[in-house]
């Protein structure tokens, strides 16, 4: 008799625990969300981080590219800003947007990791150029330019249409970032400018004192904070990202500026720091 209890009693436990483990495998209806533990967010990013790493490029070794006679002059140290005039030649600036011309599509922003269209947050079109031997040559003067840093790619290159109206607003390049994965560097390129407005902006670095900074910055009454990097056909605005101790510039928040008349385009450069990766 009291046998035949227990083995009852056995049995009622054990459906119990095998339905226990059938409810949270089936995801635990009814039960609020985050009682269960999910995925970490290191687990969550994961397919985020690998299309990151897909997205890296290097331009090829044996790749022959014409000199470019560029001008550095560098705004600051701490954040590096640097001006470039004629980083691209008139040509080049002419090839991407040609290349460009029957990719446009929406830009686009990421909202707590999910990619959204926000035309109050960022107004433009983007396209995804083919890696040719120009754009190569690009990647490869980018990368020539920062002394070849180790371990360091470049992300495949998007050219950016801003029309009236079109302007990205204040954000920072550097939003992901962690020791061993981060957007080190940015230029922002101009390949056409026959606008008005489409500076770029950087709200927390001062106006220059010394007048002849006047050819690349805004220096006329505007009531934009901050320092304004004219856009100028060829011209990039070079800056780093990130400090010594891998934190980043709160100095380089920065804004594309409402185009009022006309087009401008541009074309995004970001270098990523990736440890331990290899593009084959
Ligand atoms: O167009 C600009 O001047 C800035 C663009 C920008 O900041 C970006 O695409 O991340
Ligand atoms: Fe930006």
């Amino acid at each position: 008799m009291s046998s035949g209890q227990g083995f009852r009693w056995r049995t009622v436990v054990e459906v119990g625990l095998i339905s226990a483990v059938i409810y949270i495998l089936i995801g635990a209806p009814g039960l609020p969300a985050g009682i269960l533990p999910g995925p970490s967010a290191k687990e969550k990013d994961a397919p985020a981080a690998q299309a990151k790493i897909e997205s890296l490029v290097y331009p090829e070794k044996d790749l022959r590219c014409p000199e470019n006679e560029y001008d550095i002059h560098v705004f600051s140290t701490a954040p590096l800003i640097v001006y470039i005039d004629g980083f691209l030649s008139d040509n080049e600036a002419g090839h991407l947007v040609d290349i460009s011309d029957d990719k446009w599509q929406v830009s686009t922003v990421f909202n707590e990791g999910v990619e959204v269209t926000d035309a109050s947050v960022r107004k433009s079109e983007k396209a995804l150029i083919e890696r040719d031997d120009v754009v190569q040559c690009i990647e490869q003067r980018a990368l020539s330019i920062q002394g070849w840093p180790k371990e360091t790619f470049i992300e495949r290159l998007w050219t950016q249409r801003y029309n009236v109206s079109g302007h990205y607003a204040l954000h920072y390049d550097w939003a992901t970032s962690s020791k061993s994965s981060r957007r080190v560097s940015t230029f922002m390129v101009y390949l056409s400018a026959d606008c008005e407005g489409g500076g770029t902006n950087f709200p927390k670095i001062q106006k220059p004192d010394d007048a002849k900074w006047c050819e690349y910055v805004e220096c006329g009454e505007t009531r934009d904070e901050g320092v304004t990097f004219k856009s100028r056909k060829g011209a990039a605005v070079f800056w780093t990202n990130f400090d010594a101790d891998g934190r980043g510039y709160k100095e380089t928040i920065h804004a594309g500026m409402p185009v009022t008349s006309g087009t401008k385009i541009g074309l995004n450069i970001w270098s990523w720091y990736q440890a331990g990766h290899r593009v084959g």
